[in-house]
């Protein structure tokens, strides 16, 4: 199993570059691995993988595709030839559009001697209450439908799937050890919500069987990001 400094992903959910220079350079060594979501890539593009790449950061690229099976999977390639370690689409695009979209960063990533992404599917968004699930009118609850979601993507050939801590253990279960689980909706005891519904505490998401916890706005917007990550990371370590 990876340290726990490879397993927390900070959210870099801002707008600019002057932004990310300042909170990757309060970090610095704390934090290994970063998602660059919609506002940071649709503001900065290319040159914020280019400056993370630089120091030598992991990245996962969250753009979180959806759409029909070809125009994903050539996202998909496209998403491959930049060279980040981790993409994803919504699972709930379907099983056709994530075997194609496995099958293009496969062939993609071999054809250009690179290493292969992580391609990885969205579930349920951490967001989503029952109250909100409730009025999508989906006849399932939201822990089976998380699972039966990270079955089709497993069976797509995806490498694992974002979900909240609390469906960990029930995806851990079906879909085996080796597949990832990768989730966001981490809060440490006592941080605000903000806008997430199915949370856990670092510590809570871990034990629960999370490869990688993703985290925002605990460290982003604490008054010390770094003091924030360190905690954070301690509370991994103690997990
Ligand atoms: O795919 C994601 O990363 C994602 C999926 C999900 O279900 N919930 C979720 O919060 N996320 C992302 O994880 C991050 C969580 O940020 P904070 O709520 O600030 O910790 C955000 O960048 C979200 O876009």
């Amino acid at each position: 199993m990876k340290q726990v400094e490879n397993r927390l992903i900070v959210a870099l959910d801002v707008a600019t570059m002057a932004e990310v220079r300042q909170l990757v350079a309060t970090l610095g060594d704390t934090v290994h691995y970063y998602k660059v979501g919609m506002q940071l890539f649709y503001s900065t593009g290319m040159e914020c993988l280019a400056y993370l790449r630089e120091l030598g950061k992991d990245i996962f690229l969250d753009l979180k595709m959806h759409d029909i099976p070809n125009t994903v999977a050539q996202g998909a390639a496209s998403l491959t030839r930049l060279g980040v370690g981790m993409i994803n689409v919504h699972a709930s695009g379907g099983a056709a559009m994530m075997r194609a979209a496995a099958a293009q960063v496969a062939e993609t990533a071999l054809n250009l001697n690179i290493p292969r992404p992580k391609l990885i599917a969205v579930t349920v968004l951490t967001s989503m209450d029952e109250q909100e699930w409730s009025l999508l009118r989906h006849s399932t609850a939201i822990p089976e439908q998380v699972v039966h979601l990270a079955k089709l993507a497993k069976e797509a050939g995806l490498d694992g799937v974002v979900a909240s801590p609390q469906e960990a253990p029930l995806i851990r279960a079906v879909c085996g050890p080796d597949f990832a689980i990768i989730t966001p909706g981490v809060r440490p005891q006592g941080a605000a919500l903000n806008d997430q519904s199915r949370v856990a505490t670092p510590a809570a998401a871990l034990r629960a069987g999370a490869h990688y916890l993703v985290v925002g706005r605990p460290v982003t917007a604490a008054g010390e990001p770094r003091a924030a990550a360190l905690a954070i990371l301690e509370e991994m370590r103690q997990a």
